[in-house]
Formats: structure tokens, C-alpha cells, sequence
């Protein structure tokens, strides 16, 4: 669906993406994991468009995005997804309007269809009668079901997910970390999934890679991941077992 090559990316002297290389399979959840600055949130600026890499290629349909003018590229983006970290919710909208924005905007579906449309995601996330109800109203779990909702209005193609479950109690990244996985499964959407979080990876994972000095050091369908010889890996999977 989406395969990156020699992607290079640097701040001043400091390279975050030296040549990395990726590949995302379609209709698959494929998780990204590595520590902390280790350019996980970089990687996916630079597919969706907020941050321009220096060099290399990200190839969709057999296209170059980074060889897109804005238009091309725009109408491109509109097949992807994004679930950010905070949600990104606007304070100022309510549940209803948050969801209804990106089809409201890029006028994709007609005015009298928009109520049931927004129903149709809110229910999907599993959220029920909260259409009226603003952000600061919400609990941690409810914004990241809100932002889920308003990623996948638009039906996108492949749905990107900036450490989805970062800042939820144990209980609440679990089931959004199952959301995720029923959903993709509903909707046979590919998704791409940034997280520390192993149990979440674990969950829902098809293939995991570990994002390392600017490149992904491993990737491998879950099973194999979990049984890595790289140390840098098992260093990693061993702090989180604690052991
Ligand atoms: N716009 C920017 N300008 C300068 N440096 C940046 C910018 N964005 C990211 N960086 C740097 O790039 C590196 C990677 O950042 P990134 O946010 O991608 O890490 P990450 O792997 O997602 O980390 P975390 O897991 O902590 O979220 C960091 O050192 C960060 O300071």
C-alpha cells in the first residue's frame, strides 16, 4: 500500500530519519515501536505531509508523494486518516461538529446525509448519545473515540495512529487498542500504529517494526518480532516484561 525508501530526514545536524525504509501492507495493522525520540511522530509527519523529508520516496498507488504538487498531494491526503496523541479535538465544537468537520469542509457527502453518516462512525466507535457534548466535557478514552470517529468519516484507505493510547489508565488503552483492531477488521482499513506500548502492539499487531538510529533495525510479522535476536530489540522487550 505504502512503501518507503531511503527516506532521509534532518533537523540542522541532527539526522532523525537516515535512510529508512518501510513497507505497509494493505488491509494489515503494522506497528511502529522504539524509544522515545527515536523520530516515530517524524516518520509520520512526513507521510501525510507536515513535515517535508530531504530525500527519498514515499510510493502510494505507484506514486511518489513527495514528487506531488500541493493539488495532487491534497487529494491524495484525503484518503488517509489521522488519529493524533491529544485527539485534536476543537474546544469550541461539539461532538457532532468535531466529527461532521472533514466532510463539511471538503464537502464530501451531502448536507441532509451528514446527520446519519456521523452516527454511523459514533457507533462505530461505540460512543452513544454525546453529539451535543463538547471536549472538556469528555473523559481521556471518550476524546480518543471522538478522534477515531472524525478519522474515519471519510472512509480513508489507511488510517495513522500517533500513539493512540498515551495518557489512558490500563483499562481504557485496552479497549481502545481493541477498537482499533475491530475496526480495522470491519472496515478492512490498513492502519499504521506508533506506540511504546507493548500489550498494545501485542494486540493488535500483524507485523511490527522497531524504529532505531533513524531506521527500522527489525520487521517482522508479530510472532517473530516478539522472538527478535537483535539486543537492541530484546533490550527493549525485556524492560517492558521488567526483567
Ligand atoms: N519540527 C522539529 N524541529 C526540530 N526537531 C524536531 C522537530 N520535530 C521533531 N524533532 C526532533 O526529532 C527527534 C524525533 O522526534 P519524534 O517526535 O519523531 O520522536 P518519537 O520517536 O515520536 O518520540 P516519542 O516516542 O517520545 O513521541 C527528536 O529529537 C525531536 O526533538
Amino acid at each position: 500500500m505504502i512503501e518507503i525508501k531511503n527516506l532521509r530526514k534532518a533537523f540542522g545536524n541532527q539526522v532523525v530519519l537516515n535512510n529508512l525504509d518501510l513497507k505497509i501492507e494493505a488491509g494489515k495493522i503494522t506497528v511502529i515501536l522504539g524509544k522515545s525520540g527515536q523520530g516515530k511522530s517524524v516518520l509520520i509527519k512526513s507521510i501525510i505531509g507536515t513535515l517535508k523529508p530531504d530525500s527519498g520516496k514515499i510510493m502510494f498507488d505507484n506514486k511518489n508523494l513527495l514528487d506531488m504538487k500541493l493539488p495532487e498531494f491534497n487529494k491524495i491526503r484525503m484518503k488517509f486518516g489521522v488519529l493524533f496523541q491529544e485527539a485534536a479535538l476543537f474546544d469550541s465544537m461539539n461532538v457532532f461538529e468535531n466529527v461532521a468537520f472533514p466532510v463539511v469542509e471538503h464537502k464530501l457527502i451531502n448536507k441532509k446525509n451528514i446527520k446519519d453518516e456521523v452516527r454511523r462512525v459514533l457507533d462505530l466507535v461505540e460512543l452513544g448519545d454525546v453529539e451535543e457534548k463538547y471536549p472538556s466535557e469528555l473523559s481521556g478514552g471518550m476524546k480518543k473515540r471522538v478522534g477515531l470517529a472524525r478519522a474515519i468519516i471519510t472512509k480513508p484507505q489507511i488510517i495513522f495512529f500517533d500513539e493512540p493510547t498515551t495518557g489512558l489508565d490500563p483499562i481504557v488503552s485496552y479497549s481502545i487498542a481493541k477498537l482499533i483492531k475491530d475496526m480495522k477488521a470491519k472496515l478492512n482499513t490498513t492502519c499504521l500504529v506508533i506506540t511504546h506500548d507493548l500489550d498494545v502492539a501485542n494486540l493488535i499487531a500483524d507485523f511490527i517494526g522497531f524504529l532505531d538510529g533513524g531506521k527500522i533495525i527489525e520487521f517482522d510479522e508479530k510472532e517473530n518480532f516478539f522472538r527478535s535476536n537483535s539486543p537492541i530489540v530484546r533490550e527493549f522487550l525485556d524492560a517492558f516484561k521488567g526483567g
